[in-house]
């Protein structure tokens, strides 16, 4: 086409130029006048503006259709008129999306005037919206999302909160008896912590028909706890527990039922025998109790064992279970063997009733049926003789009540439903607003205030040395140790020996006090696990080194440091981690050695719980190494020949 211009002689083009201005001229002089102003937006009338404007001319009805809308907009937003190159579709979908999205648009858009049907040129059909999409909701609208409304509503309680325990008669708010009060003053607990003061008035109202112990026809509310680690979660439920079974004459009702005296504590966790603990825990094995023969009040246990003594102990019941308490929730809710959540809920639930249970008037009473006071008062219908008339119509209900304890409570909303909780109330210790539930709902753990969280990133063959010395240059002891393996763990504890053992001699005689480390694993017999953790609260070891598994639940006052000497894997691990120290309102330190290559990984762990920012980074130079060298160098020499031989 550029060749076919080029071959046009010049004197035609001229010709034709001249024609083409004649005709305009013509037209010129037929043309009304028009005003001043739009004189002065006239172009410039040389041939090339002229061969423009006629080609505009030419331009398809759809391009005027689509120009028109594109100006009506800018001339009602008053902007400089710039004329922008589109096409018809993506104008018309804009409008379509105006009129009939309904995603809400950015500001902007919505100004825009709707345009009408009178917009569009006669005959032309309105086009179909391209699919939108809407904006990505945040990421708390997508937390909220299929979650459990109670726990939207939870109750948020400030972690400073005390309440002072009061002598005398007076419960001073706290809802005990004197006599409990008494015991807690002998313990040396004084006042109540955040958690406690809210449970206690909670699960112990004043109304005495509200701590019943069998509420048949007005169950309960269930409980779900969400506290930092140390926070004083287990008297939260153990005082309520303790203060219901004496005030309700728990005593009396088992020792009709020919059991012990007192309140009795059992236990069922597999470290005695099955035999053993199934003669703890039911007198009588061999008549068959419609109300069941337990010989305890309170039974502590492992969700493997219950079920154990569920299928195999003859008259375990779970029919006067009064509180469940599952502590630790969020890891027992994750064990799903057996489906024990399922197994222990139906167990606690009466039998629905069924045509049989309609009492036969003519079925003797015989003196083997069962006392009625044995059988709880939702299961009467259970018994082969007509209950208790009554005018009233509702069912009756177990009265337990599910009471769940973490420092991670699970938001996971299939998890909470399984446990179908009964109208169920939140309480959140933390610090912070309202809307800080959210942070539980994210999964944003809140660790105690008073822990000082620090982390060095360094290469992974200097890890030993960095944890020796944050030992003994950062007075690391009083410690617990987590690594990601036993072999880990093996290895690291002989070479501190070594390690330690080359520093006595290195220093003059007596100069250097020894400090021991020990494995605290699952693998060792719970005698010697005892052993080890009694070393360690006299303080003859120093240091421990365990796994997750065996650190919840470990309380003891005096460990000052944590140190992941391996890196946790997910927050939740970090969290209980790191609350074995800072307890009750005590200092600690926590301590992450990270290896380089995890740096991004550990760090983004952190971000996404919006931690990263409390875990301060303690850089170490080879300088404040160098002295430990000598002694680490014989240690790692000494540790291959011991791995060697
Ligand atoms: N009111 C109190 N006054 C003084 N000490 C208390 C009080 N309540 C609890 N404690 C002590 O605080 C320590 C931590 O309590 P507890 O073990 O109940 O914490 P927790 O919240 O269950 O922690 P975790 O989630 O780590 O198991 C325990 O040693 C306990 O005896």
């Amino acid at each position: 086409m550029s060749t076919a211009v080029a071959g046009a002689g010049p004197k035609e083009k001229t010709k034709a130029k001249q024609r083409y201005l004649r005709r305009k001229k013509e037209r010129r002089k037929h043309k009304p006048k028009t005003s001043a102003s739009a004189k002065q937006n006239v172009p410039p009338t040389d041939s090339n503006s002229d061969e423009e404007e006629s080609m505009s001319n030419n331009e398809s009805p759809d391009t005027l259709v689509q120009t028109s809308v594109i100006e009506d907009v800018e001339d009602s937003r008053s902007r400089p008129k710039k004329r922008r190159k589109t096409t018809a579709e993506p104008t018309k979908v804009v409008d379509m999306v105006l009129e009939e999205s309904i995603v809400p648009l950015p500001e902007p858009i919505t100004e825009l005037p709707v345009p009408t049907e009178l917009d569009l040129p006669p005959g032309t059909l309105p086009s179909f919206p391209l699919p939108a999409l809407p904006d990505a909701p945040s990421k708390s609208t997508l937390a909220l999302q299929g979650l459990d409304k109670a726990l939207v509503d939870a109750e948020l309680v400030d972690p400073k909160t005390l309440l002072p325990i009061p002598d005398g008669e007076e419960d001073g708010g706290t809802m005990l008896s004197e006599r409990t009060r008494k015991r807690l003053k002998d313990l040396g607990i004084t006042e109540l912590f955040a958690v406690q003061t809210r449970l206690l008035p909670f699960l112990l109202p004043q109304d005495p028909f509200k701590k019943a112990l069998y509420q048949p026809y007005d169950p309960p509310r269930d409980v779900c706890v969400s506290a930092p680690t140390g926070s004083g979660k287990t008297l939260s439920y153990v005082l309520p527990i303790i203060e219901a079974s004496s005030l309700l004459a728990v005593r009396e009702t088992f020792e009709a039922l020919g059991k012990g005296r007192g309140l009795q504590i059992g236990t069922a966790t597999g470290q005695q025998s099955f035999a053993h603990e199934q003669s703890q825990l039911v007198a009588d094995r061999i008549s068959n109790l419609k109300g069941g023969s337990s010989k305890v009040d309170v039974l502590i246990c492992t969700p493997g064992r219950l079920m154990d003594h569920l299928h195999g102990t003859p008259n375990f019941s779970l029919q006067h279970l009064r509180f469940l308490v599952i502590d630790e929730a969020d890891r027992l809710l994750a064990q799903s063997f057996q489906d024990w959540l399922v197994q222990v809920l139906a167990a606690t639930r009466p039998p629905p009733r069924s045509l049989s249970d309609v009492p036969s008037i003519v079925e003797p009473i015989t003196t083997t049926i069962p006392l009625a006071d044995a059988v709880a008062p939702a299961f009467l219908h259970t018994l082969p003789y007509d209950d208790i008339p009554t005018f009233l119509t509702e069912t009756r209900e177990s009265s337990c009540q599910k009471l769940l304890f973490s420092a991670t409570l699970t938001r996971d909303p299939g998890k909470i439903a399984a446990l179908e909780l009964r109208k169920p109330k939140y309480f959140v210790v933390q610090e912070g607003k309202r809307e800080s539930v959210l942070d539980v709902v994210m999964e944003k753990f809140s660790m105690p205030s008073t822990l000082v969280e620090h982390m060095i990133v360094c290469e992974s063959s200097q890890k030993p040395l960095m944890f020796f010395h944050l030992v003994h240059m950062h007075n690391v002891t009083n410690a617990l140790v987590f690594t990601k393996s036993a072999e880990s763990t093996t290895r690291l504890v002989r070479l501190f020996d070594f390690f330690e053992k080359a520093r006595a001699q290195h220093a003059m005689a007596g100069a250097v006090q020894e400090i021991v480390m020990r494995a605290y694993s699952s693998d060792l017999p719970a005698s010697e696990r005892k052993t080890i953790l009694e070393k360690f609260k006299a303080q003859e070891i120093q240091i421990l080194v365990c796994s997750d598994l065996i650190s919840r639940g470990i309380d003891i006052s005096h460990v000052s440091h944590v140190v992941s000497y391996d890196v946790p894997v997910d927050m939740r691990k970090y969290v209980h981690r790191v609350g074995r120290t800072a307890r009750a309102g005590r200092t600690g330190d926590a301590w992450t050695l990270v290896e380089e290559q995890e740096a991004r990984y550990f760090k983004g762990i952190l971000r996404d719980a919006d931690h990263l920012g409390k875990v301060k980074r303690l850089r170490v130079g080879e300088k404040e190494l160098a002295p430990l060298m000598p002694d680490y160098e014989t240690a790692l020499s000494q540790l291959k020949q011991a791995y060697t031989r």
